[in-house]
């Protein structure tokens, strides 16, 4: 026989899980924008701000090259149809490590959250992001049956995250429905066309490869200040670091590739808000995002002053 309290505690619970299954409403941001415009930092602290879920469709295409190169697979004629069944079978998952400012890179006020991408259980999150992978990506992002695939995986991540950033909400913050950041090239046209906002962020073709410079330089530094785990194993060569010019090169080959292939080019979606960032801080780029969405949420922008 339960107690009156139990049974009051009960009824309570019910009527707060009822209540907040009724209000949840999901809402979805796309970002989409050319390489390096700073789309996944951005995405990032969106939805740490606004505690949502955050993928980085890119990393998809990324591990589908990866598989590539480990298969030998370069002829997208002959290849295709392999490499699809092998990234739709493949479990991509991307952990996002919520920070704090002392533990993870900082861009002024704002910190950005970690990602780990996981490949079938393996961290791959910086074989992802090799030279060989920047060559080979679009390429393989522009076959029709790879995009197929890996549109099916966006939709599911993209699911899963929702769903866990409604469930993880706190209750006090039950005016807030669950929601998903995506950032990529085809977000707003191709995959949440329906997204309730969608942002087409761009910066100058400079500012962006300054900026990558000035993240390789910065990932140089740190990697060189971590101490070795095997004190026995022979250190690494150097590697050899690209020039401003060189990785401003690198984007505009694959811009040129995002933006004239036939399957889900690059483009600015007709109801997205362009955002060029090149004079932005990136607070200002971050609040201007968070108050948009939290204007169309029907709830008080947050930050109009920045
Ligand atoms: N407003 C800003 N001012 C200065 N640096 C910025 C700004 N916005 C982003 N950055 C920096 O620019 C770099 C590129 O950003 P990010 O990696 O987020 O771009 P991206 O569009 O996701 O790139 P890619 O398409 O290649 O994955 C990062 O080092 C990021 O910290
Ligand atoms: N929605 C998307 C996302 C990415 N791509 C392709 O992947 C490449 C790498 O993306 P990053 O965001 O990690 O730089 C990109 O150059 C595109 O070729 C895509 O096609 N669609």
């Amino acid at each position: 026989m339960l107690s009156i309290h139990t049974r009051i505690a009960r009824r309570q619970l019910l009527r707060h899980t009822t209540h907040r299954l009724l209000s949840r409403r999901d809402f979805t941001i796309a970002i989409d924008g050319p390489a390096a415009s700073g789309k996944s930092s951005t995405a990032r602290a969106v939805a740490q701000e606004l505690g949502f879920g955050y993928i980085d469709s890119g990393s998809i295409y990324r591990c589908a090259t990866l598989l590539a190169l480990r298969q030998n697979i370069t002829d997208m004629g002959e290849g295709s149809a392999s490499l699809a069944d092998l990234i739709s079978h493949a479990k991509v998952d991307i952990k996002v490590r919520p920070s704090t400012s002392h533990q993870t890179p900082s861009l002024g006020r704002l910190a950005v959250p970690e990602v780990q991408v996981l490949l079938d259980g393996e961290d791959v999150s910086r074989e992802i992001r090799t030279p060989e992978v920047n060559r080979l990506v679009a390429k393989i992002a522009s076959d029709s049956g790879i995009r197929q695939a890996v549109l099916h995986i966006q939709r599911k991540l993209a699911a899963d995250a929702e769903s866990r950033s409604t469930t993880s909400r706190s209750a006090d913050a039950n005016d807030m429905p669950g929601g998903v950041v995506m950032d990529g090239r085809d977000i707003g046209t191709t995959i949440f066309p329906g997204a309730e906002l969608k942002i087409y962020l761009d910066a100058s073709a400079m500012a962006r490869a300054i900026r990558r410079w000035d993240e390789m330089n910065q990932m140089k530094d740190v990697t060189a200040q971590k101490p070795a785990h095997d004190p026995k194993a022979s250190v690494a060569p150097a590697a050899v670091y690209p020039s401003v010019e060189e990785i401003a090169r690198e984007l505009e080959t694959r811009d040129y590739a995002d933006i004239n292939r036939e399957n889900s080019p690059l483009r600015i979606a007709p109801d997205a808000v362009v955002i060029d960032n090149t004079n932005l801080t990136f607070a200002q780029q971050v609040y201007t995002i968070t108050d948009l969405a939290r204007e169309r949420m029907g709830l008080e922008p947050k930050h109009s002053d920045c």
